[in-house]
């Protein structure tokens, strides 16, 4: 595989370049401050080592949403990064709301997917609720690699203002997080989603974030060819021209909704 890790200085370079982000888009807003939901995963957690690097801890809200399906390891993780960093919180339940959509639409019970974006949604109502509140913008925890595979929910966890961390692949974000002083235990953690129980977010795609990030930077983002890609990484093509369909299925959630051209 290739090593995308940063070089030591540049590790620094984009810890500043970051913080000075979230700062800039706090003060271009005129707002109060940043909502941002925490999951105990490592993107919500660096994110929120960065903004409360940038803003202060009393100006950055977290929120922990707990559903059904979300294990109580994670939950309680959530609330440690919060203490940790000194963050005011708070903890509200999911399930209730999903519970009221689907006794209005019993016919997406059991739907694990669309059951778990209305639970991304929900999410997303809150960070709303509590950021139209309190004067604040909500910061997104997505990454390069989710971005372009699209492995979001549309309008869920992809409702924010910005993506302080949008630019980095997933094994920089483990790296920045590390350098940034994020617990080991957090950095090592597998990635999930918890829409549903037993999800991960290798598992669903069916490859790892280690050769997806490697794919990204050699194909998608770069300049190899698909048959180029898959003999510099010694992957199959058929893993290559995997990666390449959801970039290109995902468009639609990385640009604004189209209509049609006014008529001349
Ligand atoms: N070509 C197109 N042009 C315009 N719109 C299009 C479209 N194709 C679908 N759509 C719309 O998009 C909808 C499908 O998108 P969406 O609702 O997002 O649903 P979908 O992409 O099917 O599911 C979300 C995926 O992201 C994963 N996820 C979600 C949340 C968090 C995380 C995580 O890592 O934590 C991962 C989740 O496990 C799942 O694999 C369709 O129902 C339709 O409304
Ligand atoms: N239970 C939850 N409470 C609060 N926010 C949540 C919860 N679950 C998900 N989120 C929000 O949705 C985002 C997307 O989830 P995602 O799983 O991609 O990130 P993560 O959990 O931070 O890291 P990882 O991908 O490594 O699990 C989270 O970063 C967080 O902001
Ligand atoms: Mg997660």
């Amino acid at each position: 595989m290739i090593d995308l890790r940063f070089a030591a200085d540049e590790l620094e370079t984009w810890r500043e370049h970051i913080v000075d982000f979230v700062r800039d888009q706090v003060d271009a807003a005129g707002v109060d401050g940043a909502v941002l939901g925490l999951s105990g995963g490592i993107d919500s957690t660096l994110t929120a080592y960065l903004a409360t690097e940038a803003l202060g801890s009393e100006n950055v809200h977290g929120l922990v949403l707990p559903a059904r399906v979300s294990a109580d390891e994670h939950m309680s993780d959530a609330e440690r990064v919060a203490q940790d960093l000194e963050l005011p919180y708070d903890v509200f339940e999911v399930e209730p709301v999903v519970d009221d959509l689907l006794s209005a639409y019993p016919e997406a019970e059991g739907d694990h997917r669309a059951v778990g974006n209305a639970r991304a949604r929900v999410r997303a109502v809150f960070n709303y609720l509590v950021a139209n509140h309190e004067n604040r913008l909500v910061l997104g925890t997505g990454n390069r690699s989710e971005a372009a595979v699209g492995y979001f929910t549309k309008y869920g966890d992809g409702a924010v203002d910005c993506h302080p961390i949008g630019n980095l692949y997933k094994a920089q974000v483990r790296q920045l997080a590390s350098h940034v002083g994020v617990p080991d235990d957090l950095v090592e953690k597998t990635p999930t989603a918890e829409l549903w129980a037993g999800q991960t977010d290798e598992e669903e795609l069916g490859l790892t974030y280690d050769t997806l990030d490697a794919i990204l930077a050699t194909h998608v983002d770069g300049p190899l060819s698909i048959a180029a890609t898959a003999r510099e990484l010694d992957v199959d093509e058929e893993t290559v021209e995997h990666v390449r369909a959801l970039y290109e299925a995902n468009e639609h959630k990385r640009s604004a909704p189209p209509a049609p051209r006014p008529i001349e």
